[in-house]
């Protein structure tokens, strides 16, 4: 074997809050983020919708310190494994690709083929898969391999998910061992797995195994942890006015509440560093619910950021995918098919999902109009005296 490198995807996060609205631009301009059934609609929503969400989405990143962590922490880990591989006789180099910010993987790429690595093992920092994270970036490096004959040198395997690693779920368990460890009553705290959330229709229409992997690796984390607590799975972060994965994570909070639960710990499954959804939406818009629902005791179990046994466990899945048969892009991109934005529904009077959407799609037709009356300088507003 040549030189070995491993290629650590991520989804990247704005450093500062300058950062915030075009790294919102160039993660809303993925057709893997917002599947449209047009691509020249692509560009101008992603204006439109990261124009109309940086305020919001900048008080959030200001709120735990002006800007995401994920830089810094994946760095750490990118520098934990590559310690890690080469004091166990692997002389590899570790690099790191973001999907939607700095470092991005173009860069990583450059760098990997610079330094004339052969041998490349590419693992995204997702334990589950799903179209719209290491898909997205799957689907990216497919592309820039298309287009550049020399990176065709490179002999490179891809890991498309690894939850169900005994060392991540050892580590995982561990940490949950630990907090629930320094609560009163261990076994009585109800464990709340809050995972990242995506639209219905990725699952049920453009096959994503997202859902299937999160319920697997909640009970395999269960099992590994071996302990009688209760335990319910719930879904985050839900962006735009389609249905996303249920429960949500603020009802089944509401639920908990209302069924007398006082004592939570929080367990996010579907990153594996700190980000704005673990220090901001759990830690202080979750926690407010909570205590608005009736539960008393809230906590959160840590990211696995550096953890040694996690860094080990990333160090055996590089070292196992080197020894077995490599697996290339075209196996791993899942689906396919376009999925509308928005769901059919039958039409209801009122404020209903329906008439969202409906005032959506008006929207964005207003919108284009105006685009090109500012473009052309004719239309009705210049006819009114208005532009
Ligand atoms: C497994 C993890 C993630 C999934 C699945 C995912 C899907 C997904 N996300 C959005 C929209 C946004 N994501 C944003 C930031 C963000 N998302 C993840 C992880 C997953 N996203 C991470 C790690 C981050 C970066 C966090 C950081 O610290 O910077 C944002 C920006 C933040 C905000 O404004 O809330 C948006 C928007 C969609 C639409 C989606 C599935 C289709
Ligand atoms: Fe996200
Ligand atoms: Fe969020």
């Amino acid at each position: 074997m040549g030189r070995v490198g491993v290629l650590l995807l991520n989804l990247g996060g704005p450093d500062e809050l300058r950062d915030v609205r075009p790294f919102l631009y160039n993660l809303f301009s993925d057709p893997e983020i917002i599947r449209l059934p047009f691509s020249w609609l692509q560009s101008p929503l992603a204006w439109l919708i990261s124009t109309l969400r940086a305020k919001k989405s900048q008080e959030n990143y200001r709120q735990i310190g002006g800007g995401s962590p994920l830089r810094r922490i994946t760095e750490a880990q990118a520098q934990a494994l590559q310690e890690h591989l080469q004091q166990n006789g692997k002389d590899a180099r570790v690099y790191i690709g973001m999907r939607y910010w700095h470092p991005f993987t173009e860069e990583a790429i450059a760098r990997i083929k610079r330094d004339g690595i052969t041998d490349l093992v590419i693992l995204p920092l997702y334990p589950q898969f799903s179209i719209s994270t290491s898909g997205s970036s799957f689907r990216l490096l497919e592309k820039i391999w298309q287009e550049d004959p020399a990176l065709n040198r490179i002999n490179y395997t891809v890991i498309p998910s690894w939850y169900q690693q005994p060392g991540y779920l050892q580590a995982m368990a561990q940490l949950i061992a630990q907090e629930l460890d320094q609560l009163p009553n261990p076994d009585s705290v109800h464990i709340f797995f809050s995972a990242h959330g995506v639209p219905v229709s990725y699952v049920t229409e453009a096959g994503d195994p997202y859902q299937k992997e999160i319920e697997d690796c909640t009970a395999l984390i269960m099992q590994t942890l071996n302990r009688p607590n209760p335990h319910t799975l719930a879904y985050q972060s839900r962006v735009g006015p389609v249905e996303w994965l249920k429960p949500y994570t603020e009802d089944a909070l509401q639920e908990l509440g209302a069924q007398g639960i006082e004592n939570l710990l929080v367990v996010p499954i579907s990153f594996v560093s700190e980000h704005i959804e673990t220090l901001q939406e759990v830690d202080m818009e979750y926690r407010h619910l909570a205590e608005e629902a009736g539960i008393g005791s809230f906590h959160r179990v840590p990211a696995l950021n550096t953890h040694p046994m996690f860094i080990e466990s990333l160090a055996t899945l590089v070292v196992d995918s080197l020894d077995a048969p490599s697996r290339q892009f075209s196996e791993v991109i899942r689906p396919t098919k376009k999925v509308k934005m928005y769901p059919q529904e039958r039409w209801e009077w009122g404020m209903t999902t329906a008439a969202e959407v409906w005032n959506g799609r008006l929207a964005m037709i207003g919108f284009l109009a105006l685009v090109l009356e500012l473009i052309s300088g004719q239309g009705p507003l210049h006819f009114v005296g208005l532009l």
